[in-house]
């Protein structure tokens, strides 16, 4: 689901005021194999707790339902999805701050809210693999902290990687990773509720890229 958010809503989140901005101090790569990588920014947004708060209480959150063969699934969290200008304030400044970091336009934002450690989302790659050869996708964390998973998938697919997100931190996937390994947020009993706000690009990348690509999805892929 779309919502459109007025500016004021939103423009009195700590990040607004001087020399509060994202600090990429602590920024730390992790090359999971020689296409794909993965970095973490502990500590990355400052106001993460007074964001989340706000999120929780006005985002028109939903719950999706998808048919899965002949099942109707209920997903396991709550979701709701921006393009970057129409975001709750500070999305679209942390996404301007993430092109310029990542090279990437940054035109989209989703927010996945787990209310609690029964809420989820099972391995998966992004649906982005299907539009960008290597797309990036940065998801801001928010809240109580949760186990996050990547695995390579795929023949001589090697070890499942674990590690925990905490409030304010930044995750960015990139490389072939939503390719070529998958992620998940599992159910974790007594876990606090989470939010992560996601920003992906719908830029295709290169044209070269794009056919090369329509043959390499493999059937693994397809969630
Ligand atoms: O909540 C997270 O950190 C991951 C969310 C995710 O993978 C997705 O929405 O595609
Ligand atoms: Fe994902």
């Amino acid at each position: 689901m779309t919502a459109v958010f007025t500016p004021s809503l939103f423009d009195d989140v700590a990040l607004h005021g001087p020399g509060a901005g994202p600090s990429w101090s602590g920024a730390h790569r992790t090359r999971l194999d020689e296409r794909s990588w993965v970095d973490v920014v502990p500590g990355w947004l400052p106001g993460a707790e007074e964001w989340f708060s706000r999120l929780v209480r006005e985002v028109p959150w939903n719950q999706r339902r998808r048919k899965m063969f002949d099942q109707e699934i209920v997903e396991p969290r709550l979701t709701c999805g921006w393009a970057l200008d129409e975001a709750p304030g500070p999305a679209p400044e942390l996404g301007a701050e993430l092109s310029a970091r990542y090279g990437e336009a940054f035109d989209r934002v989703s927010a996945n809210f787990y209310r609690d450690g029964a809420d989820s989302v099972a391995w998966h790659g992004d649906r982005v693999r299907f539009t960008h050869p290597s797309p990036v996708v940065a998801i801001v964390s928010l809240g109580a902290p949760r186990r996050f998973g990547l695995r390579p998938v795929g023949p001589g697919a090697g070890t499942t990687r674990w590690l925990t997100v905490c409030g304010g931190d930044l995750l960015v996937m990139g490389g072939r990773c939503q390719h070529e390994w998958q992620h998940t947020v599992p159910k974790d009993p007594g876990a606090g509720p989470r939010i992560s706000v996601t920003f992906r690009h719908s830029d295709p990348g290169p044209v070269a890229a794009r056919s090369e690509r329509a043959r390499e999805i493999p059937a693994w892929a397809l969630r």
